[in-house]
């Protein structure tokens, strides 16, 4: 049986063939039965990842152990926050795809999507007669000014999800297989919804 870090990377692979990681971008974590966090290193090429490019850090980002000196991913303190924040989350996933980029292209605060059946692969959605709004964070290269973006709206972020402006997604769950679905819920759903744009 494979292990998880294994899985996480063998996603990280198919991800990337999907196009959601180009130019070595996207970034990974996951805790393990220490509650240990296991964040990918910075500037992998995901095509090539593989278990061994997981390393420690401590709950401020920094490396730990044996891998003092290696260099985590730059996004590291988004991960670091996050399982602060949601104590349940066990696994993180990050995306480049370019669907929710043009979602935040089009939308301020929020992304709102209402009446779609995949509405239901977010944890705690029962219908799809009901209105996910996703919640739009703007891009900033200074990650503790973005851990306090994380922190002061914590409450609006209700969907194990989150979109940061002309970037990329995050989602995360309490397994890899939960987190999975967050991501290709929210992969989904701005696909469908800008293709609808188009149509209009
Ligand atoms: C191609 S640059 C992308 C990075 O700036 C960043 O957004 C990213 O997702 C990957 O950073 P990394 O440091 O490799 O984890
Ligand atoms: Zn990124």
């Amino acid at each position: 049986m494979s292990t998880l870090k294994e899985q996480i990377a063998e996603t990280i692979r198919n991800y990337h063939q999907r196009g959601w990681s180009p130019a070595t971008s996207t970034n990974y974590s996951f805790l393990d039965e220490n509650t240990t966090i296991w964040v990918s290193r910075s500037g992998v090429d995901k095509s090539q990842f593989s278990a061994e490019d997981f390393i420690t850090v401590d709950k401020n980002g920094r490396p730990t152990g044996k891998y003092a000196g290696v260099k985590p991913s730059a996004e590291t303190l988004i991960h670091c926050v996050l399982y602060e924040l949601f104590p349940e989350t066990k696994v993180i996933l990050h995306s480049h795809s370019v669907f929710p980029v043009l979602m935040s292209n089009m939308y301020q605060q929020e992304v709102p999507f209402e009446g779609y059946e995949v509405q239901k692969g977010f944890a705690g959605e029962t219908t799809h007669d009901a209105t996910v709004r996703i919640p739009v964070f703007d891009n900033t290269q200074d990650m503790i000014d973005f851990a306090r973006t994380l922190r002061s709206n914590q409450a609006r972020i209700r969907h194990h999800s989150f979109i940061m402006r002309k970037h990329g997604t995050y989602a995360w769950g309490t397994s890899l297989f939960e987190a999975k679905r967050h991501l290709e819920t929210l992969e989904y759903l701005s696909e469908v919804q800008y293709r609808n744009v188009l149509l209009k």
